[in-house]
């Protein structure tokens, strides 16, 4: 949990805004035994880590937690001494780790620094920066109880950074300010025109949320002599800083106006929330998370997030007061937990001149490695050299929380790497530096600072607690026999840590796989359930529906009762004349039955009759079939009998011919011989034969002679 202030600058023809955020509860960034100073000198650096430490409460020292457990050794160095019973120690003791472990930082408060104190030390330059057009973040870094918000916010007897800020930023503005409203912030480096009727909206949103503060006594205001809300600032002796860090101020710097805009937000979980946003104060409505975008120029900026102008502190102080009651009843309701959560606050300083043209160079910021997460994503530009940031990393000394004061303190390798992408630092400037005692490099431009590492070396307790360093003492030999036990041991202890993760993973898993199978039982428990419940409900529905519908319709029958009425006589009539009809329809209805089943019979037997025929028609066609082949055959046969009769008369005829030939030659030869007349007297059978060939029209002769012929012949 921490909080910080981002100040960044841009300037276009009419305005440079200049934002800086405030924010608490920054992701571990910080230093340790490495820490992130550079070559330079501390000007030159983009990051600087300070630690403060707070005192004992009276409860804590009564509750016995002081058991000096953090040494401040000098202005950049800190000893932290694990106290019995920590976890740290328990290692110790079991040969694992170091009960004693030293930090350096940029530099480093003390119990007894005050506010203001702080406040000349760290962030006083920055404000500076920011007041000349320059980006600027600070944030605090610690655990719960460390005094994050005691150094942002302050209390109203000893306020933070942030009043401070705003006071000197206030004081600095002077008569210069800009009131009309009408520009403002917009994406993450530009700044837009506002219509009138915009500008009224701004007033009135800005008047809805200081009518909801009471006025009560806040960080801001409450400082003894400081002015009332609605004047401008608080008084520069109430906040006492060294105002000639202000010297360049808008009267010299020529007719420059100034308009401050302030946000108040808050990530937890990686969700934005605004805390500036009215409704936040209802109970009953969700936050909306707002969306992290990009403005096209690679810039991250909150979209819709609120920011409003302010014109005193007195405003500043009820927007923060608005915040932190907006954020407290969020995780009250939320029960969140703090440690999860970064407030940011954010100055937007535009600097409206209307000749002047200035723009910070863009940087390129696809190669960042940075984690994806919001914060990182909304300060890149800073941590990428675009502005400075410091970071106060606030601890307690309390031994029941050393372990995770130590975990806090030992965190800085991620604020190393985010140091070391600035691109436009040598490579040597960007590498984890290692720094001596004094806090001066070990290693400049590359070469070993032989007299900073001697000094280092002889630092005794150093040499007790660092093998490395008595190592650098040993014979070569004696140092290879070394790196072969202690490969060795590497090789043992790695073996072993396999096979006890492996024990591990196995455990997690059967313990994962149990519990899956459990769950899985008790979900579809739970569904069968649930089934049956709902199954029961379904019926019990059912059911209602069905004494619904029949009360209904009993309700609507007896509504209707009264227009369906019929006297009793007129009722009897009525029913008998049905009756009667009932009676002459299921006459009708029988007769017509018997008169059906008749015809159906009728039609049965026609049927039938109807087959019967036509299957002796089809019997007798096929007998006259059959016998009408049996006479074809026998005409065909008569026929060919015929045709041989025929053959045989032609061959009888051909044969008679013949015997007639030789008749008529014989009778020739005869007469030649015997007479030249023979009288016709006497006619013989071959005379007979003669004339009857000759004259066929002769029938009883021809007969004759067909008789005579056959029987002649057979
Ligand atoms: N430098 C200091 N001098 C005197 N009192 C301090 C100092 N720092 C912190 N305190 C006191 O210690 C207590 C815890 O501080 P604070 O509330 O700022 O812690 P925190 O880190 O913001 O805690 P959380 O993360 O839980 O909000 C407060 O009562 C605060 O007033």
């Amino acid at each position: 949990m921490s909080a910080a202030t981002d100040m960044t600058n841009e300037e276009s023809n009419l305005m440079g805004p200049v934002e800086m955020d405030l924010t608490c509860n920054v992701p571990p960034v910080t230093t340790s035994n490495q820490q992130t100073e550079v070559p330079g000198g501390a000007e030159q650096q983009t990051m600087r880590v300070y630690l403060r430490v707070r005192p004992f409460s009276k409860e804590e020292r009564a509750d016995n937690e002081d058991q000096d457990c953090v040494v401040i050794e000098n202005s950049q160095t800190v000893t932290l001494n694990a106290p019995k019973g920590s976890a740290t120690m328990k290692s110790s003791e079991k040969g694992i780790g170091m009960s004693l472990h030293k930090f350096s930082f940029s530099q480093i408060f003390g119990p007894e620094m005050t506010q203001s104190e702080l406040f000349e030390h760290t962030v006083k330059s920055q404000m500076y920066d920011f007041l000349d057009g320059k980006n600027a973040l600070i944030f605090s870094y610690g655990v719960t109880n460390a005094g994050k918000t005691y150094t942002i916010q302050g209390t109203p007897k000893d306020p933070g950074i942030l009043p401070r800020v705003l006071d000197a930023t206030f004081h600095y503005i002077g008569g210069h300010q800009y009131e009309r409203m009408d520009l403002k912030p917009y994406l993450r480096n530009d700044a837009q025109y506002l219509d009138p009727d915009q500008v009224k909206q701004e007033r009135s949103v800005k008047a809805a949320i200081f009518a909801s503060v009471k006025e009560e006594c806040d960080p801001l205001r409450a400082s003894g002599g400081l002015e009332s809300c609605s004047t401008s600032a608080l008084s520069s002796s109430s906040l006492s800083y060294d105002q000639t860090m202000l010297a360049s101020n808008p009267t010299e710097a020529g007719g420059s106006q100034f308009a401050l805009w302030v946000a108040f937000f808050e990530i937890y979980n990686e969700c934005v929330y605004d805390l500036l946003h009215p409704s936040l104060c209802s109970k009953s409505k969700k936050r909306a998370a707002l969306r992290v975008c990009d403005d096209g120029a690679g810039n991250a900026y909150v979209k819709d997030l609120r920011w409003l102008n302010i014109q005193t502190l007195g405003e500043a102080s009820k927007l923060l007061q608005f915040g932190n009651k907006n954020r407290s009843a969020a995780a009250t309701k939320m029960n969140q937990s703090s440690s999860r959560s970064h407030s940011i606050f954010t100055m937007k300083l535009l600097k409206i001149d209307d000749s002047t043209v200035k723009r910070i160079s863009e940087m390129k910021s696809s190669y960042i490695p940075f984690r994806e997460s919001k914060l990182t994503k909304l300060f890149q530009a800073v941590f990428c050299g675009k502005g400075k940031a410091s970071m106060i990393v606030n601890i307690n000394q309390c031994a029941s929380t050393y372990d995770e004061t130590l975990h806090v303190m030992k965190f800085s390798a991620v604020a190393k790497q985010v140091v070391q992408v600035i691109p436009d630092k040598p490579v040597e400037s960007l590498a984890p530096c290692m720094v001596g005692r004094d806090g001066k490099p070990l290693v400049r431009n590359g070469v070993i600072d032989s007299h900073a590492l001697e000094s280092y070396l002889s630092e005794e307790e150093l040499l007790d607690e660092e093998d490395e360093a008595d190592m650098s003492l040993l014979p070569q030999n004696e140092l290879l026999n070394m790196i072969e036990t202690l490969r060795a041991k590497l090789l043992a202890e790695r073996r072993k840590n396999l096979v006890q993760e492996m024990e591990i993973r196995k455990e997690m898993g059967d313990a994962m796989l149990q519990q899956i199978m459990e769950s899985e039982e008790l979900r579809s428990r739970q569904m069968e359930e649930l089934k049956e419940s709902y199954q029961e409900k379904l019926e019990n529905t059912f059911e209602m529906y069905k004494d619904a519908i029949k009360e209904h319709a009993y309700q609507s029958a007896m509504n209707n009762l009264e227009d369906d009425y019929v006297p009793l006589d007129e009722f009897i009539a009525e029913q008998e004349k049905v009756e009667v009809n009932k009676i002459h329809r299921t006459y009708f209805i029988s007769k017509a039955d018997d008169r059906c089943k008749w015809l159906y019979k009728e039609k049965c037997a026609i049927e039938r009759m109807c087959e019967d025929k036509q299957q002796k028609v089809s019997d007798d066609f096929m007998k006259k079939s059959a016998d009408l082949d049996t006479l074809q055959k026998k005409a065909d046969d008569q026929k060919k009998s015929m045709d041989d009769i025929l053959r045989q008369n032609i061959e009888k005829d051909r044969e008679i011919a013949s015997l007639k030939a030789e008749l008529a030659k014989a009778e020739l030869a005869k007469s030649s011989q015997k007479s030249p007349v023979q009288p016709k007297a006497k006619r013989g059978l071959l005379a007979n034969i003669r004339e009857a060939v000759t004259s066929p029209r002769k029938g009883t002769s021809g007969r004759t002679l067909r008789k005579t012929v056959r029987t002649a012949h057979h």
